[in-house]
């Protein structure tokens, strides 16, 4: 068992710009947790089905590609890494063609059941190493570890959303419009929502948290109240 504060897995869900990244890689620093990123996950198969020239909706050519990938998803908040085929592909994912080719690819069935269970076994592997993880994605709470201690479904309005995304890709230096990056969350949204498998929605027993009007370390606040209610937060005593 290791030093962190934080006992057990901290779930957050949501759609995209609802500040779940931000928010649990803070969360899991200031706790002494690990973290993961599953949406990171998604998207370095994205990738790999974009290099392999695979159409993202052919779902068997996609299933295949997945089971080929070398994935290594990392789970230190400071430095969270995602790795394909033995190179960083960090900044790749983030990119407009991943963006536009991962609803498709993560709602096939088999992409789904071997992300999964990779994600229950970084999950294991950092509960008995650290003893805490935040984990962030859209089917947290609902598949992936529906057992977690705390779950929280993230929200905030579709324009918000949309000017939090548009000036995060500026900072990046890739060029977008809020109206363009509205209409890919809008799209996001719905792909994401209608989906045969594991559609986002909020676990029955999320706790839901609208950002619209919180600043991130007013989301980081409520996330540490929430977790300190929850009593799954110790104090390491001694070494
Ligand atoms: N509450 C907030 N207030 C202002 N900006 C935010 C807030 N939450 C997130 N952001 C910013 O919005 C962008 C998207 O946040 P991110 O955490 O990546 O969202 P998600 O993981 O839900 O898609 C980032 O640039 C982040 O800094
Ligand atoms: N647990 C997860 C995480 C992401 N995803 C998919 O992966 C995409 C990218 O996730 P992300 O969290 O990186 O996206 P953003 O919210 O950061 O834009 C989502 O739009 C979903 O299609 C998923 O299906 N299940």
């Amino acid at each position: 068992m290791g030093h962190g504060e934080l006992r057990g897995v901290v779930a957050l869900d949501g759609p995209s710009g609802t500040g779940k990244s931000s928010a649990a890689r803070r969360l899991a620093a200031a706790l002494g947790a690990r973290y993961l990123d599953t949406g990171a996950m998604y998207r370095a198969i994205a990738l790999a089905v974009l290099r392999a020239g695979v159409d993202p909706e052919d779902a068997e050519r996609v299933a295949e590609v997945a089971r080929a990938a070398a994935l290594e998803q990392g789970d230190d908040p400071e430095r969270s890494t995602t790795v394909l085929d033995g190179a960083d592909v960090g900044a790749e994912i983030r990119g407009p063609e991943v963006t536009l080719a991962v609803s498709p690819v993560s709602a096939v069935p088999q992409v789904r059941e071997l992300l999964v269970a990779r994600q229950r076994a970084i999950i294991a592997a950092a509960l008995a190493e650290a003893g805490g993880i935040v984990v962030e994605g859209r089917d947290i709470g609902t598949v992936v570890a529906p057992d977690a201690g705390l779950k929280v479904y993230l929200t905030a309005d579709a324009q918000a959303r949309a000017q939090r995304r548009a000036r995060q890709d500026s900072a990046s230096g890739r060029a977008s419009t809020v109206d363009a990056t509205l209409a890919d969350v809008r799209r996001r949204d719905a792909y994401d929502s209608t989906r045969a498998v594991s559609p986002l929605r909020p676990a029955a027993d999320a706790v839901e948290l609208d950002t619209t009007s919180l600043d991130l370390k007013g989301v980081l606040a409520a996330l540490v109240d929430l977790v300190e209610r929850r009593g799954l937060r110790v104090v390491a005593v001694g070494g």
